[in-house]
Order: structure tokens, then sequence, then C-alpha cells
């Protein structure tokens, strides 16, 4: 579905109930992760509560884009991708909606497998069959030099909120989890060792090794045809697991992948 209208232009007004912003619906194999290669539907939300530098999801955060429809819609949209049973509630950062919440029961009452793609800094009561947490390092805060729009106007926000232990542990003692990092290189590495460290302060569930992954920072192909490999063997070295990005490889940036 191609969502063109922006913020600004539509409003809500014309639409009943619960609704939320989709910046784009579609089906695809979900390409991150412990489930990559499982044809899932797709359905991201737009507005974020940070910027980082490197969105994949431009017009989800920096330039926020997206139609208005409601959870009736967006389900019935859902349900016409019959080989489909898996569900990614995706962004932006998805659970900054209340309306979230709604459309996550609907799909779990038709039987859908829920994975909500998280920046972690939010927590809600939800079914959520596997929270994939991507908590934001240092490396993503967008610094005037990084910044793709401004001259750095986000950083400091960014920096206060990346990161909440309670809420990162949270997310552990209710939900499945996954814990995805983006890694730019081996300078991430000891920033990933101790934020690690204290969110297995903050639960008291065990977080196998198994659940930790590191995921190469990049957009296209050709940037990660330059990462992949150094991510691959921090892996290795540290015994986490290594996710690729399904989709950039198979279908480099194009939308609705
Ligand atoms: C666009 S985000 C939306 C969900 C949520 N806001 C988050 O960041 O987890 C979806 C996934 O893409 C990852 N991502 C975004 N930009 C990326 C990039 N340039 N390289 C690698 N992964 C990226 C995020 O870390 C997250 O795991
Ligand atoms: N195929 C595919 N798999 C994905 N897994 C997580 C994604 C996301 O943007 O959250 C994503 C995406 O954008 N496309
Ligand atoms: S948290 Fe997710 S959606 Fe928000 S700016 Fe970062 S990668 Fe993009
Ligand atoms: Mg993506």
């Amino acid at each position: 579905m191609p969502v063109s209208s922006t913020a600004d232009e539509q409003s809500a007004d014309n639409v009943e109930g619960a609704a939320l912003p989709v910046n784009e619906l579609f089906y695809s194999l979900q390409g991150e992760g412990k489930l990559t290669g499982t044809p899932s539907v797709f359905i991201r939300t737009s507005g974020c509560n940070l910027r980082c530098w490197f969105c994949d999801s431009y017009h989800t955060s920096w330039e926020p884009t997206h139609a208005t429809m409601s959870v009736d819609e967006i389900v019935e949209e859902v349900q016409s991708h019959a080989d489909a049973d898996h569900v990614v509630l995706t962004g932006g950062e998805p659970l900054i909606h209340d309306e979230a919440v709604t459309l996550l029961e609907r799909l779990d009452d038709l039987g859908y497998h829920t994975t909500v793609e998280t920046n972690g800094t939010i927590h809600r009561d939800a079914p959520i069959d596997l929270a994939s947490i991507s908590p934001k390092l240092a490396s993503s805060t967008p610094t005037a030099e990084k910044d793709p729009k401004g001259d750095g106007e986000w950083a400091d926000r960014h920096e206060n909120r990346r990161i909440d232990l309670d809420t990162l542990g949270q997310f552990v003692d209710d939900c499945d989890t996954q814990l995805k990092f983006v890694v730019t290189g081996p300078d991430d590495m000891p920033e990933i060792e101790s934020l690690l460290a204290d969110i297995r302060t903050a639960t008291s569930s065990h977080i196998p090794d198994s659940d930790v992954l590191l995921m190469p920072e990049g957009t296209t192909r050709d940037e990660l045809d330059n990462r992949r490999k150094e991510v691959a063997n921090l892996a290795m070295e540290y015994g986490y697991r290594y996710t690729p990005r399904l989709h950039v490889d198979l279908w480099n940036d194009a939308p609705e992948t």
C-alpha cells in the first residue's frame, strides 16, 4: 500500500474508532532477527521519539509521512495477504501510539504471531509474541556532523532518551525478546557488553547470549558489503548471534520490502 499524504494533509476526523498513522503496509519476508525468512505482513507506523542518524525509515522519523488508517482497515488489509500468519508491527516507533495495543489485541484474537520492532524506550501491556528490541547505542546519535537534516538539534534529546533500563527490563520480564544491536564497528562492543550487563541486572529473567543479535549498520547492499564480514567476526568473537539484513540483500533499499 503506497502512502503519500503527510501528517498535516490528512486528519483522523473521517476515520471511525481507533486509528494509527501508517507509512506503509506490505507483505515480505522477515529480513532481520531470529525469524529471518518468515513470510510476514509489515505494518509501519509513522512517528518516532528518537532520531538515529542512520534511520532506514527516514519518512517515519526525520520527515514523518502517513495515511491515517483505522484498526479495522489495517486488519482487513493484513487479512488480504491470505498466506501470512506472522505480522510485524514496526515504524517509526510503534509503541508511541496507544492504539498499537488495540491493533495487537485484534491480531492476537485472530491467531496471528506478532513481532513488534521497537527501540525499547516505551513499554506497553499488549499481546506481543516476540519483542524485537533494538536498543540504540551512542553511535546512533545524530551529532552535527552526522545529522541528515540539520545541525545536531536532536542530539541531546536522542541521547537522553535512547536507553531506559527499567523499560528494557520490563520487556524482558514480560515477553519473548531478542536484543538486536545495530553495529557500526568494533568500537560499539564495549557499550553493548556493559548495556547487556545492566539489562541482566534489571530483570529477573535469564537472557541467553543466543537472544543477543549483532546486525550490521547499512541501508544499501553496497554499505552492507563493506560491513557485514566485520560484524560477523564480532559475533563469533563475543559469542552472540549475527543477523543479516535479508531484505536489503534481496531488494536493496526498495520501499515496501
Ligand atoms: C526503522 S526501525 C523501527 C523500529 C524501532 N524504531 C527500532 O529502531 O527498533 C526497524 C529496525 O531497523 C533497524 N535499523 C534502522 N536503520 C538501520 C540501519 N541504517 N542499519 C541497520 N539497521 C537499521 C533498527 O535498529 C530496527 O531494528
Ligand atoms: N523485510 C523486512 N524485514 C524487516 N524486519 C524489520 C524491519 C523493520 O523495518 O522494522 C524490516 C523491513 O523493513 N523489511
Ligand atoms: S528508533 Fe527506529 S525509527 Fe526511530 S530513528 Fe531510530 S531506527 Fe529510526
Ligand atoms: Mg526496515
